[in-house]
């Protein structure tokens, strides 16, 4: 679905990709995980459109991937920031509506949404700047799949949130994959990204270091000292 082949990418000077290789698989959950700087972030605002493509090469779809913003939506990837990007000046139907207007055509709605997180249905009107950080994360999530994508890619979805948000963030994710989304999930929290995961890739130095599954990944114990320090 997506594939990344020896994908140099950085910011200015700073080489941060070196070779970065990796498939994401329809239909199923690929975790990256890795240490903090080890390239993670990087590798999505890659596939984004956000950071240069220095080498290598980035297919989504079976086709090389047209990386500017409109393009990347209208192709069906949807993307949720580490930062989440909600507009604050903007009320959460707002935010969504603003999605909905680049969105592709598929079974997403408003209602929908709502149905999968009902707290936005009561927060509707509320600015964004008036929510809390687990339903800015919801909203975010909302957002990006109020454009219908193919592909879902979160960056740090659980990040700063209390302990009972990450678990609604984690059904909510299961929920989505039950329903045959596929999705990119860069994380910090292992074992949130090893249960939600099909496929997991660790990054170091901005490359793939070790593939597997979440359950061979989880019953090694010097595997994620290593690289993960765990
Ligand atoms: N805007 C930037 N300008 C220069 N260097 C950056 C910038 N953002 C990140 N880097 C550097 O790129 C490297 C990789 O960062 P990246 O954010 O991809 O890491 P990560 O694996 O996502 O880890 P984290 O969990 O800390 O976000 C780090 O060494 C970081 O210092």
């Amino acid at each position: 679905m997506l594939e990344l082949s020896d994908v140099d990418s950085g910011y200015g000077e700073t080489q941060v990709l070196h070779g970065m290789t990796l498939t994401a698989q329809p239909g199923r959950v690929l975790a990256i995980l890795g240490r903090n700087g080890a390239g993670k972030t990087t590798t999505l605002k890659t596939v984004m459109g956000l950071l240069p493509l220095r080498r290598g090469a980035i297919r989504f779809a079976g086709a090389p991937l047209d990386r500017r913003p409109y393009h990347i939506a209208r192709f069906g990837i949807g993307y949720v920031p580490e930062t989440r990007d909600i507009f604050p000046s903007l009320s959460v139907h707002e935010n969504l509506m603003l999605a909905a207007r680049v969105a592709r055509k598929g079974t997403w709605t408003l209602e929908r949404v709502i149905d999968l997180f009902p707290r936005l249905g009561e927060r509707l009107e509320n600015g964004g700047t008036q929510l809390s950080g687990g339903e800015q994360q919801m909203l975010a999530i909302a957002r990006a799949l109020m454009m219908n994508p193919r592909l879902l890619i979160l960056d740090e979805p659980t990040e700063g949130l209390a302990p009972i948000i990450v678990k609604l963030i984690h059904d909510k994710l299961a929920e989505l994959r039950s329903a045959g989304m596929s999705m990119v999930l860069v994380e910090q929290n292992f074992g949130f990204a090893t249960s939600l995961a099909d496929d997991v890739a660790v990054v170091s130095r901005g490359r793939v270091v070790w593939s597997g599954s979440p359950a061979e990944i989880r019953a090694d114990a010097d595997l994620q000292h290593r690289w993960l320090g765990v």
